[in-house]
This record gives structure tokens, C-alpha cells and sequence, in this order.
């Protein structure tokens, strides 16, 4: 699909961007520029995954316009909150008020049961009544389809089933944007499905934003749009990606031996 100059559609709100970001690892000789001026945006209400060969940069991307780390030029933004010009405090505040995370492992508090674990973020924050939506973690129970396990502890789950639970826990204090790196690395392909039919669920019955990093085909497909990424910089972004497009499109950044 093209967008022409004559529709009418308003422009997308970006979650979540970095504009020329640069990221130099170490100095001299041994330097590796993992990003080289990289500019994208992340749609708010879509899924975008980001793919691209092992070392091109995806995890430095999503750490680096998620707070996590920082560039060595350009900026990283989320929503309209430019990350550099914050001193470390408010940084900390915005990735515990506006962002959710999800890691390849479930990083869930095995003393903790379910329910605990998912309102964690929101009873850290000092369980204030602003920021904690009982109506919204309600709803998300149902959505991870969690609400018979609700006072099970983490040990007593699969690994999608925890990773669900932490699918949750992302979205609890309703983040502007979700980022999940390798969400499915650890887990069965079945199970790795579930979890990515419910980021999927979740960003279009609630209008939230994912940001997710893979290196799968199949786990790409089930974003609304996946960036590729090769030696640090932007190279292409695919509409309505399918699993052999995606497949396809990772052909072409393969170094014949
Ligand atoms: N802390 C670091 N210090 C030095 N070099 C680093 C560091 N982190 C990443 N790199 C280098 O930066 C480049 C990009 O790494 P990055 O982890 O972002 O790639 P990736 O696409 O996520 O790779 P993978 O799919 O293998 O996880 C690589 O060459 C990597 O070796």
C-alpha cells in the first residue's frame, strides 16, 4: 500500500524515535559503530518489529531509544519527551511510568504469585491510586488469559505461561510503548506463538505500542510492520509482513561463503 499525497489520513503519532543515532562501542582501533545514523519512528497502536543478521544493531537500538542506554549522537525520543535532556532521576521515572519492558528470560519474583508479580511495577511505584488502574489490569488478565492462575507462583507455570504473566506486568501501568527483546527466544514454538498472538491482541484491542527485536521470520509476521536492519543502519520496512516475505527479505543480507 502507497500513501499518496492526496489522502486524507492524519499522521501517525510516533511512540517511540531515534533521529541520525549513532552508537559507537569503546574507541581507536577496536571501536565497533553499531548504530550509524539510524532515523526511525515507531507508530503509536502498532507492532513493529525490528529484525536484521546477528550483530546488526537491533538490541543497541531498542536499548538505546528505550532509555536503557544512550547514544553517542543523534536522539532517542518517547513520545514527545526528548531521553537526553533528562537528568538520571526523570530518566528512571520515564522508563518506570511510560515504558514496559519484556526480556527473552521472564525475569517474573518467584516469591511472588502471579497477581503480585503482574501489579509489581504499579505497588514499586508507591501504589499511588493515579497510576494504578484496577479496571486496566482487570481487562489485561483477560487479555494474557491468566485469571485461573492468578495466585499461582512462577514456579508452578510454563514458560509461556510466565512469560505471559510478564507480557502483563509490561503493560500494567499502561506504557506508552512495550519493548520486548527476543520475547520467544526461550520458549517451544507453540508457546512462542501464544506469546505473540497476545502482543499482537493486546496492541489492537488496547491500542498500545510494541516494539519487539527478533531475528525470526515467524515472529516478525506477526507484527503490523517490521524495519530491517544491516550493519547499523536502516535498510528497508515491510507493510503486512508474512513469515516467508520476512524470510525473503533476510536472504538478500546473507554473505555468500
Ligand atoms: N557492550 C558492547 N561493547 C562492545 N561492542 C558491543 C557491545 N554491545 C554490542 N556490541 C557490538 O555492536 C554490534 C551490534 O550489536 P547488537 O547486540 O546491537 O546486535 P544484534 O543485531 O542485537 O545482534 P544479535 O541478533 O546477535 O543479538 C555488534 O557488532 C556487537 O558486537
Amino acid at each position: 500500500m502507497t500513501t499518496s499525497a492526496t489522502t486524507t489520513t492524519t499522521p501517525t503519532r510516533t511512540a517511540a524515535r531515534v533521529v541520525d543515532a549513532v552508537k559507537v562501542y569503546g574507541s581507536g582501533d577496536t571501536s565497533v559503530r553499531a548504530l550509524d545514523r539510524v532515523s526511525v519512528g515507531f507508530p503509536a497502536g502498532r507492532f513493529t518489529a525490528i529484525m536484521g543478521p546477528s550483530g546488526s544493531g537491533k538490541s543497541t537500538l531498542m536499548h538505546c531509544a528505550a532509555g536503557l542506554d544512550t547514544l553517542t549522537s543523534g536522539t532517542a525520543h518517547i513520545g514527545d519527551t526528548e531521553l537526553s535532556t533528562l537528568d538520571d532521576r526523570r530518566l528512571t521515572l520515564l522508563r518506570r511510568d511510560r515504558v514496559g519492558f519484556v526480556f527473552q528470560a521472564y525475569n517474573l519474583v518467584p516469591t511472588l504469585t502471579v497477581a503480585e508479580n503482574i501489579t509489581l511495577p504499579l505497588d514499586l511505584a508507591g501504589g499511588k491510586g493515579d497510576i494504578r488502574d484496577d479496571e486496566w489490569i482487570d481487562a489485561l488478565i483477560d487479555v494474557v488469559g491468566l485469571r485461573g492462575r492468578l495466585h499461582h507462583r512462577p514456579s508452578e507455570l510454563s514458560g509461556g505461561q510466565q512469560q505471559r504473566v510478564a507480557v502483563a506486568r509490561a503493560f500494567a501501568g499502561q506504557p506508552d510503548v512495550v519493548f520486548a527483546d527476543e520475547p520467544t527466544g526461550n520458549l517451544d514454538s507453540r508457546s512462542g506463538e501464544e506469546v505473540l498472538g497476545l502482543l499482537g491482541r493486546t496492541v489492537r484491542q488496547t491500542a498500545r505500542t510494541v516494539v519487539m527485536v527478533t531475528h525470526d521470520p515467524v515472529a516478525a509476521a506477526h507484527a503490523d510492520e517490521v524495519v530491517f536492519l544491516a550493519d547499523g543502519r536502516l535498510v528497508d520496512r515491510m507493510t503486512s509482513p508474512t513469515a516467508d516475505k520476512v524470510l525473503d527479505r533476510m536472504k538478500a543480507f546473507e554473505v555468500p561463503s
